[in-house]
């Protein structure tokens, strides 16, 4: 159809028949079938026709619309100066607004823009045609499609010497954001204005699909830095010619290098990995290298290389659709943490958890405190389940060392040919048996802790070397190893045995002794507590795990019975002799009756010794041997005993234990533990 004056003139007369009261028998077809829906919808509205109206927004709505408009007007405003610059000068101002139909951007010739005032073309001003009734930017929303609205087409009077074409904007997911629109006073009618319209709405839709996948893919990039940044490893990401795109800040301060000097640069001339220059071809490590331990070298330098644990992956499923390498690295530090994490090398006791109040218990509990205070070495000697480990916990939480691993390692039971292994690590294929991969011992784990050797007196003399090394240098090699580690370890080393007489016999090194034996603690025995045993007592009978959730005491006629026992498996035998008790007692106190038999029996012993002894005295020194009375003290009571009741049978055990009061499996077992050969009392 054509703007022509004839169609212009029927416009005008069916636009005054719509517009009166009596429009009945009019003929409406010959109008543009969606200006004449628009017109009705205008009159739905109730939009008077003849009245010039329009909500227009106060400053500080017009502020909150351009804010939430503010990525649509920066968009299309270089679009509208592009069209203005066609069409400035010839009667024509562009209007942009968002998808209720509010005037977010006007641009125009000056007379144009003042004319356009006096309509209420502005902006802030509503030009939906609920509000303006049939318009070219209400009437383009309405049907979300490219209009063209003549003069006459105009619904409300003062626009009907506007000729306009709009074009709807819409985003990325194809919703409606709006419409650009160009408006001209003149009556001549271009169908090219729309054209031009619709070429700019064309591009500014493109842009704004293209600026949506652009801030899609800022924001994933921002996500996946995050995340990069976020994990505790060392990532690097290569193209597919092996050249670093991206590294993490873990991964620049393992690989001391700065993301600056790294980026664009070929891996291979950054570090290599297991030898030194040699290539890293990642493709060939994908399967072999997936978390395992790894010598890296640094490129051109000849320093000690780092031990890592790297993976391994492709971008995309293999190198035939490479599109680049990702590399993680985790440093073996932080894995032996892990590692101390999940094997519990955690110290739990503290000073507190040390009871007795008794001036040997607080003279230890001082000595401890003095130990914790410096880092040198620390030997505890004492007999068994003396608490010497306890001592060594405590030691540790309160020392400079406590963040750090507490990592105990039994030297006596650990068979001969693993202590060194285990102590020190190995690397891999160092030895028949060694794993593919290398592994960290006990020193590595316990790097920047304490490392707690007990029974150091049973450690072989091949190992005592390569410990006092350890000590002197305060660096281990592994088993195998060309290089070796920096640590920083605080020693606690403990003992049952008489360390000075091992060193005399030559089984223990007289230099790691005197190592070793920088602070010693004496740890005494229970015997020597006093009171600490009917303390300790109660506070096992409290603590131990009771079935039924009974408060325990402990009668009086106990505590006589356990301060007169000499205790030789120390506080663990008072320990075990209260879990007992608690177990057979079916109240909640703990009577003579639930002791164990040689605490019991004890008492009968010590009153039979004391009648045989002045009896075995006299054969002793018919014997011409002296007796050892002077000797007694209540620490060697029971190993005395034994000796006695031996010389008086001649080496009979059933004798024996009848004379001590006790079983012969008893008697055994302790022979075993003082080393007593009964042999040597027989004739
Ligand atoms: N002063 C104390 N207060 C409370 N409990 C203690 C005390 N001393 C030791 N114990 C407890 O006694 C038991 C034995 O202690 P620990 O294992 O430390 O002795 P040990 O001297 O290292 O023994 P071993 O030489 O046989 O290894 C542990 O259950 C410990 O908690």
């Amino acid at each position: 159809m054509q703007f022509t004056k004839e169609y212009q003139e029927k416009l005008q007369s069916a636009w005054e028949h719509f517009t009166s009261e009596d429009d009945e028998q009019f003929d409406y077809t010959f109008i543009r079938p969606m200006i004449f829906q628009s017109w009705l919808r205008s009159r739905m509205y109730q939009v008077n026709p003849f009245e010039k109206k329009t909500a227009i927004m106060d400053l500080s709505e017009i502020a909150a619309l351009a804010k939430a408009n503010s990525r649509l007007i920066k968009t299309v405003r270089p679009y509208m100066e592009k069209l203005y610059s066609i069409v400035e000068g010839s009667g024509y101002f562009l209007l942009l607004s968002d998808k209720d139909g509010y005037v977010l951007d006007l641009i125009g010739d000056h007379e144009m823009i003042e004319q356009a005032k006096e309509s209420l073309l502005v902006v802030g001003a509503n030009r939906s045609e609920s509000v303006a009734g049939t318009n070219a930017i209400g009437t383009c929303l309405a049907i979300q499609a490219p209009i063209q609205i003549w003069n006459g087409e105009h619904y409300v009077i003062s626009h009907r010497h506007y000729s306009c074409s709009s074009g709807p904007i819409f985003d990325s997911t194809g919703a409606l954001l709006g419409c650009l629109n160009i408006t001209g006073s003149n009556t001549e009618i271009h169908t090219h204005t729309l054209g031009m319209v619709l070429s700019a709405v064309d591009g500014i839709n493109k842009e704004l699909k293209i600026r949506k996948a652009y801030d899609e893919i800022e924001s994933m990039s921002a996500q996946r830095n995050s995340i990069l940044e976020a994990v505790t490893s060392g990532l690097i990401l290569l193209n597919e010619d092996d050249e670093i795109i991206q590294m993490n800040g873990n991964a620049q301060r393992m690989l001391h290098i700065s993301g600056q000097n790294a980026i664009g640069r070929n891996i291979n001339s950054i570090i290599s990995i297991d030898e030194p220059d040699q290539r890293c071809n990642f493709y060939a490590l994908k399967s072999a290298y997936s978390d395992k331990e790894t010598d890296i070298y640094f490129a051109g330098s000849y320093t000690a290389p780092i031990k890592f644990r790297i993976s391994v992956s492709f971008v995309g499923q293999d190198k035939m659709h490479d599109r680049g390498t990702v590399i993680r690295l985790d440093e073996a530090k932080y894995i032996n943490k892990l590692v101390n994490k999940v094997s519990g090398f955690k110290a739990s006791y503290h000073f507190s958890n040390i009871m007795g109040s008794s001036s040997p218990a607080r003279f230890l509990v001082s000595s401890c405190e003095k130990a914790a205070r410096n880092s040198s070495n620390v030997l505890l000697l004492g007999e068994s389940g003396t608490g010497k480990e306890l001592a060594a916990q405590s030691i540790h939480n309160a020392s400079y060392y406590r963040d750090g691993p507490f990592v105990a390692i039994n030297c006596a039971a650990l068979p001969k040919g693993l202590i060194e292994s285990e102590l020190f690590g190995y690397e891999k294929g160092a030895f028949t048996g060694a794993g593919k991969e290398g592994n960290p011992g006990k020193f590595e784990l316990a790097d920047g802790g304490t490392i707690f050797l007990d029974e150091i007196g049973d450690m072989p003399l091949d190992v005592q070397a390569s410990l006092l090394r350890v000590i002197q240098t305060r660096e281990v090699v592994r088993i195998g190893a060309k290089y070796t580690k920096k640590i920083d370890v605080r020693i606690i080393a403990a003992t049952n045995r008489n360390l000075l007489e091992e060193v005399s016999n030559k089984s223990f090194r007289q230099d790691l002794y005197y190592r070793l034996n920088v602070l010693t603690i004496q740890m005494p025995p229970l015997r020597d507590r006093g009171d600490d045993i009917c303390e300790l007592a109660d506070h096992f009978a409290q603590t131990l795990y009771n079935p039924w959730g009974r408060r325990m005491t402990i009668s009086p006629q106990v505590y006589p019975l356990l301060k007169k026992y000499s205790w030789p498996g120390n506080i663990r035998e008072l320990e075990n002799a209260i879990e007992r008790a608690i177990n057979i007692t079916d109240d909640d106190q703990i009577r003579p009756e639930h002791l164990p038999e040689q605490i019991l029996v004890w008492e009968n012993t010590l009153e039979r010794f004391d009648q045989s002894k002045n009896e075995m005295a006299s054969q002793l020194n018919q014997l011409n041997q002296p007796l050892p009375v002077s000797s007694f003290n209540l620490g060697k009571k029971d190993c005395d005993l034994i000796h006695l009741g031996l010389k008086q049978t001649g080496g009979n055990i059933r004798k024996t234990a009848d004379l001590l009061g006790i079983s012969r499996r008893t008697l055994y077992r302790r022979m075993d533990k003082y080393g007593i050969d009964y042999g040597n009392f027989r004739d």
